[in-house]
């Protein structure tokens, strides 16, 4: 039976005598999980065939650990979380203990999933682990090579013919191939040489029996808490390919663990492993009269019980220490540093940040508040990863219908049909219910499942259309009937690496300007930027004089865009080369749109280069989007030669973008990012420019969406000075003020529309750009009339009092009412499309969606924030006391109250709203009619 539960006091481990001899156990007082899905697990097929259904129970209990588990044992601590399978039950003075049998597998801190590579490279050295998760896998040529066979080897196994695939999987790398400075002809030749023993070895298997082959599998393990990709999968068992050569007869040790995880997880699924192949690709390119030893390149090795334990108990280790936050020093495995690449490394990332390490220090230690800072916000990215593990677990926790209810998946999906594509790729058609949403979107990277994204038959597919119809590509023929979202850590990592690289490697000037020792510099020249706007022509002088840096505080509809393509104009015009980066895709491009404009005749079109997936990018932007497959000189100069680069501050992250750098880096939507995510992008240049209002939504952190658990060595209560939800932005708005200036006129809202915003939020300075925008309203809509709306409607700003109902997160009146509106809107000559409702739940946007046109856009405030509409209607389904995501953070309201042009309508139950000040005054606002307003 399962045994899960929260470590509730201290372990004791001692020795006893047995029939057996002398026999290690440790005792865990453990309070039992009541409800760990019970039902769920029994409707599964888990690793031990049967669940444990446990009683409620608040007693803790005691679970003793025999044995070699004693050394997991060793790492608990009250507050973490075990399972153990397969345990028995004892009974003892009436109550009922646990205990191992020679079954069980304990495992610490199950929900926290470690990745199959980082066990392997903890059995090399936990250091060498925690090494590269900080630094990130840089771009060099040994680890692209390996990808490339890999790639093959899949096709290989898809029959696809050897040729053809080496020369697609070479020109897809053509980018990264150049930037490496290597040739498509060399770099063919060597995998060339690798696949040989594939093709061979495959051919020898095809020969004595008919295989059942998968390439390239997902596994994720519920039971065991670790997830990973296996290579291949041949009649159940793990292949594991490795570029390298081995000479020996056996496989290498820590290849044989990184087969034993896949084993592991294969067998929860329902197989029975008992061997492990591994193949060493580079032993058929060995010439044989130089070499001796063992040159065959497929070792196979027998899966015993006691490898496939010592794995978990590896795994404990790595997830007892993430979940401790303590930091690896190398004492901890037989770590031989003088052989070690990363010895160099290791020591300098001791030396600065302090650290104990078995390779020892080199330098001086960063100043004291630097190290502060790195821990809180590396602390902070731990957290996020953290918060995306549990996102994992909701795959088995929930049930498909809250998955779906949650946006996380699309279920009930009608499989229609399997194709094979050209190269052995598999596209996959289904139809879904009429009125379905969720969070996927065309290009997203989802979990296909035939039912169960873990239990069943599950792949990693790519979106390729999604309407009625869904249209995915994959590596196997899942017939897809479900999709969940694929939740992925790459954030986390980029985040990692760029808080090291900012620290670690960063510029020292830069250093003391960000943490406030240095006051930054400016050399603004003379000149007049733009003439009908001092704010914006003030902040494009500021941008291109900052010596450090500059910050252009945009309240909404000022010009942001304009001003930084303006900015970026003359940054060119200096022969500077410019980075553009945002946090979203869509204001990389809508910047990049305006950017065109302004260097139209300036610098050619082919020297202004985006950055992208091409799902990312804009159709009318992917003729500037640089291809990534091709000769590897062209696509490498198509990208060096680029003045301007355009990229999210993501893709900034990425191996290829990491290897560029810039004079200046124009980053929008700074207020949305957090600090590690703005030195993705401005880490690569020397100086910046951050344009954003934090006045509007803060970055969004994963980690604070829900309930974790608190820090178990957080020992001081102190509260983080960093969290990760104040944006760099924000951060040297207070630290420099003086180094930003504020744009102050707005281009989008009537003057009666914006009045409260600019109170509230921006010390009454935001005023309407002219006239005309200030006396917008309906009426300059061709077709539409105000005269055709009912009185109370004609005012620009309108508020409509619906009484509430209980619910907390739906308003079935209020849905109904706007439904209403939106028909008022139409017959007074409105396209249904200009017209925008916002409510605060997902529940609230599903019921209204359900009331009105498909063509109303209808969402949650931080899906419309950099978004304008003419008609904004806000449904606050509010009750009693207020409470929800709109309510918590006063921004919001602001976002909400400034995407109109020319008319508002807030939704809401008056009586509630009262209750608090700043909608008090948001009511009084709205209920006054102006001057000017629509009264006969
Ligand atoms: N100095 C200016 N003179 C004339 N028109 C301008 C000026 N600055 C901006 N605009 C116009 O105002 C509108 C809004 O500008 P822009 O799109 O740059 O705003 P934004 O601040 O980026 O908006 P958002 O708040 O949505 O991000 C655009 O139509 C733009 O052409």
């Amino acid at each position: 039976m399962y045994v899960r539960g929260t470590v509730a006091g201290e372990v004791e481990r001692r020795s006893v005598s047995t029939k057996y001899g002398e026999s290690d156990l440790a005792e865990v007082p453990l309070r039992l999980d009541s409800d760990h899905d019970a039902a769920d697990r029994e409707a599964s097929e888990s690793a031990d065939g049967g669940a444990a259904v446990l009683e409620e129970n608040h007693e803790p209990t005691t679970v003793t650990l025999w044995n070699k588990w004693t050394e997991s044992a060793e790492l608990l601590e009250p507050g973490m979380e075990v399972l153990v399978t397969d345990a028995k039950t004892e009974e003892c003075q009436g109550k009922t203990k646990f205990a191992t049998t020679g079954e069980s597998y304990v495992v610490v801190e199950p929900s926290f999933l470690v990745n199959v590579t980082a066990i392997r490279n903890w059995v090399d050295c936990p250091r060498l682990y925690y090494l590269n998760k900080l630094s990130g896998v840089p771009l060099n040529y040994p680890v692209v090579k390996g990808t490339i066979v890999h790639e093959v080897f899949g096709d290989l196994l898809r029959g696809r013919a050897l040729e053809e695939a080496i020369d697609a999987r070479v020109d897809e790398r053509g980018l990264e191939l150049g930037l490496l400075g290597e040739s498509a002809d060399a770099v063919s030749e060597e995998v060339r040489e690798n696949a040989a023993a594939i093709e061979g070895w495959l051919e020898q298997g095809r020969l004595t029996e008919e295989d059942s082959w998968r390439s390239e599998q997902l596994l994720i393990s519920e039971t065991f808490g670790i997830r990973g990709r296996a290579d291949a999968v041949r009649r159940g068992a793990p292949v594991e390919l490795k570029t390298g050569k081995n000479l020996k007869k056996e496989p290498r040790f820590k290849d044989k663990v990184q087969a034993a995880c896949y084993a592991l997880m294969l067998e929860e699924h329902g197989g029975d492993v008992d061997v492990g192949t591994l193949l060493y690709t580079k032993n058929s390119a060995l010439d044989r009269n130089e070499e001796t030893g063992d040159l065959t390149p497929a070792k196979e090795f027998s899966m015993g019980d006691g490898l496939l334990k010592f794995v978990v108990r590896l795994r404990n280790e790595i997830a007892a220490t993430e979940v401790q936050g303590t930091v690896p020093t190398g004492y901890e495995g037989n770590a031989k540093c003088e052989y070690c690449f990363e010895q160099d490394t290791c020591m300098v990332v001791s030396g600065r940040l302090d650290q104990e390490s078995k390779a020892g220090q080199i330098g001086r230690p960063l100043p004291a508040d630097e190290r502060e800072y790195f821990e809180e916000v590396s602390r902070a990215i731990e957290a996020e990863r953290r918060a995306v593990h549990h996102e994992y677990a909701k795959l088995w926790e929930q049930r498909p219908q809250e998955r779906a209810d949650d946006d996380r998946a699309l279920i009930d999906l009608e499989f229609g049909e399997k194709r094979p594509l050209e190269g052995g790729r598999w596209e996959l058609r289904a139809e879904q219910p009429a009125g379905t949403t969720s969070k996927l979107r065309e290009g997203d990277l989802v979990l296909a499942s035939d039912g169960h994204p873990v239990r069943g038959n599950a792949e990693l597919a790519r979106i390729e259309r999604l309407d009625d119809e869904v249209v995915l590509t994959a590596d196997e023929p899942v017939e897809v009937t479900r999709l969940d979202v694929y939740p992925s850590e790459l954030t986390t990592d980029r985040l990692l690496a760029a808080l090291h690289d900012f620290l670690l490697k960063g510029d020292d000037r830069r250093k003391d300007v960000l943490f406030g020792r240095a006051d930054p510099t400016f050399d603004e020249p003379e000149e007049t930027f733009i003439d009908n706007n001092p704010a914006q022509n003030e902040a494009v002088r500021m941008a291109v004089g900052a010596e450090d840096f500059a910050l252009v505080h945009g309240p909404p509809g000022t010009g942001k865009t304009y001003t930084i393509a303006r900015a970026i104009r003359a940054m060119v015009e200096r022969g500077e080369r410019v980075l553009l980066s945002a946090f979203t895709n869509r204001a990389v491009d809508n910047a990049l749109e305006a950017l065109l404009e302004q260097l139209d005749g300036v610098v050619d079109d082919d020297r202004v280069v985006r950055v992208g997936s091409e799902s990312g990018v804009r159709t009318d932007m992917q003729p500037y989007r640089l291809e990534r497959a091709g000769d590897p000189a062209e696509r490498v100069a198509e990208l060096e030669d680029a003045q301007v680069v355009a990229a999210t501050t993501a893709t900034c992250g990425s191996r290829v973008m990491k290897a560029q750098s810039f004079d200046s880096a124009l980053v929008d939507e700074a207020a949305q990012l957090t600090e590690p995510g703005t030195f993705a992008a401005i880490t690569l240049a020397d100086r910046f420019v951050l344009v954003g209002d934090h006045e509007q939504l803060p970055p969004v952190v994963r980690s604070g969406d829900e309930s974790h658990r608190p820090e178990l060595t957080d020992g001081d209560d102190e509260p983080l000075g960093h969290d990760l939800t104040e944006s760099l932005f924000e951060r040297l708005v207070a630290l420099h003020p003086d180094s930003g200036v504020m744009l102050d006129q707005q281009y989008r809202m009537n003057q009666r529309i914006q009045a409260f915003a600019s109170r509230e939020f921006y010390d009454g300075q935001l005023r309407p750009a002219t006239p005309a925008v200030a006396g917008r309203t309906l009426d300059d809509l061709e077709g539409a009339s105000r005269e055709a709306l009912p009185e109370s409607l004609r005012d620009p700003v309108a508020f409509v009092d619906v009484e509430g109902d209980d619910d907390r997160y739906t308003d079935s009146a209020e849905a109904a009412r706007i439904a209403e509106l939106v028909e008022t809107y139409e017959a007074a000559g409105l396209e249904r499309s200009s017209i925008g409702v916002i409510a605060p739940f997902r529940a609230q946007v599903s019921e209204i969606s359900n009331h009105v046109p498909g063509d109303v856009t209808v969402d949650t405030v931080d899906r419309f924030q950099g978004s304008s509409q003419e008609v904004i209607i806000v449904s606050f389904t509010a009750t009693g006391s207020l409470e929800g995501p709109i309510f918590e953070d006063y921004r919001r309201i602001n976002v909400a109250l400034t995407r109109p042009k020319r008319a508002l309508v807030l939704v809401g139950d008056a009586r509630a709203l009262e209750t608090d000040p700043v909608y008090g005054r948001m009511l009084e606002w709205a209920s006054q009619v102006s001057v000017r307003g629509g009264r006969d």
